[in-house]
């Protein structure tokens, strides 16, 4: 058998599994008409079929690379990422969604007229867009929805990823070589990527004075959060918040407080205060639900700063430490000293590199292409666990190392340290 019969059998084999299991189920079966399921519909929680669909995209991957030959599949690789974002970064910032009836169809004039693009420009981003089902021309000059442009109508969960990916992770990424070229040893967030592209400023200070962008920001770290691999659930279900009883839970970097509350929502004998910068922590305060005013509250702080909230029992950073070079997260842990008591727990929910077989192949390459984008966006990175413990020694060797575990599915860790201050000089 050739390597690409080889790759098509376990295509076959796969999709053939997954199919088997959706049509015994009476599930809808997945396609790119707009009433398609959202997702492949397999429960997350079935190890095998999930393992079936990552072998499954991952021999489709490999078998475009073998069909085009190394120098080709190069070729169309780095030279679609970028044309392919164009047509759906215009066909958001454009909102022309918005502009086609869900159940309907629209012509390219009357695209244009409510969306105000030109019609020529309306004619060549849906007809790009539509090779991969964004969009289809039913006959010609005539749109309709497919289950891709309806992803992607306001609202919908993805449509913020997309705008702050397009927006601001595109021109940090495509400065991130300059950046080690121009400055390899820094170890400041201001000479990442992003600051290359954004004059200098760090991702936070641009967010600071750009509260529509710090809005988006928010959004879309609460729709990642429920995503399979980064849900809220798993942090939920796989740390021992029952045994904290009555206790204060601090989230440094809580964005708007969607952790939080999620976490609040399960364990109602829990209070939280969610700590972000003083922009960010305003918009939360006004989303957050009335009934749950009385359990969390709202700081505005800054991490470089002393932790203000003094003898809490968690002080939880989820998705934080990431976006921080190594002494940034040294001085954080340093800074929440003061207010520690002992027993006082630090809790990390972040990702943890592996090395390549550790996780299955499509956890290796979301956890592999993030830690570059740490790297593009905040001259940072994903860590290994004897880093993370390394940081906590660090920081000061009064911190008692727990464990670090990788919830099952979960592409976040949950790390823990204890201050044990009368342990160790
Ligand atoms: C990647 S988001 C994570 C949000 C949330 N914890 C979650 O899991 O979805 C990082 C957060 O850190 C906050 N942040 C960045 N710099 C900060 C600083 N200097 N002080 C406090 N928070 C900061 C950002 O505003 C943002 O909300």
């Amino acid at each position: 058998m050739s390597a690409l019969t080889e790759l098509a059998a376990i295509a076959s084999t796969e999709a053939q599994k997954l199919t088997n299991y959706i049509k015994s189920n009476n599930l809808p079966l997945p396609s790119f008409e707009v009433d398609a399921p959202g997702e492949l519909p397999i429960p997350s929680t079935d190890e095998d079929l999930q393992a079936s669909k990552i072998r499954l995209l991952k021999a489709a991957q490999d078998l475009q690379a073998l069909a085009l030959g190394p120098a080709e599949d190069l070729r169309w690789k780095a030279w679609n990422q970028y044309n392919d974002n164009i047509s759906l970064h215009a066909i958001m910032h454009f909102r022309l969604p918005e502009a086609v009836p869900v159940n309907g169809t629209a012509t390219f004039a009357e695209i244009s007229q409510k969306t105000g693009l030109k019609e020529p420009l309306v004619m060549r981003f849906v007809r790009h867009a539509a090779i991969y089902h964004v969009f289809k021309e039913v006959s010609s000059g005539v749109v309709a929805h497919t289950a891709g442009s309806v992803a992607l109508l306001d609202g919908s969960s993805v449509r913020d990823w997309l705008d702050m990916t397009f927006e601001e992770w595109a021109p940090a990424s495509v400065y991130a070589v300059k950046q080690l070229i121009q400055s390899p040893d820094s170890g400041e967030q201001s000479d990442a990527g992003f600051g290359i592209a954004f004059g200098g400023q760090t991702i936070f200070e641009f967010l600071a004075q750009n509260p529509d962008r710090a809005r988006v920001f928010g959004l879309s770290m609460s729709n990642f959060s429920k995503g399979a691999s980064h849900k809220v659930e798993h942090l939920i279900t796989n740390y021992d918040w029952p045994s904290l009883g009555e206790s204060t839970v601090v989230d440094l970097g809580g964005s708007h407080g969607h952790i939080s509350l999620a976490i609040a929502k399960a364990h109602p004998k829990l209070k939280f205060v969610v700590e972000d910068l003083p922009g960010t922590t305003a918009q939360g305060e006004e989303m957050l639900p009335a009934e749950f005013k009385d359990r969390i509250s709202f700081i505005g702080h800054d991490l470089n700063q002393l932790q203000p909230y003094k003898g809490a029992d968690v002080y939880m950073f989820r998705s934080v430490l990431l976006n921080w070079p190594d002494k940034y997260v040294v001085k954080f842990i340093k800074n929440l000293v003061p207010a520690l008591k002992p027993g006082s727990k630090v809790l990390i929910n972040e990702g943890v590199l592996p090395r390549p077989g550790e996780v299955s192949d499509w956890d290796y390459k979301v956890l592999t292409s993030l830690d570059l984008c740490m790297l593009a966006m905040f001259n940072s990175k994903e860590r290994t666990v004897e880093e993370w413990e390394g940081l906590f020694k660090e920081a000061d060797p009064r911190f008692a190392f727990q464990y670090a575990r990788k919830p099952e599915g979960s592409l976040l860790w949950i790390i823990e340290a204890v201050w044990q201050p009368t342990e160790s000089p």
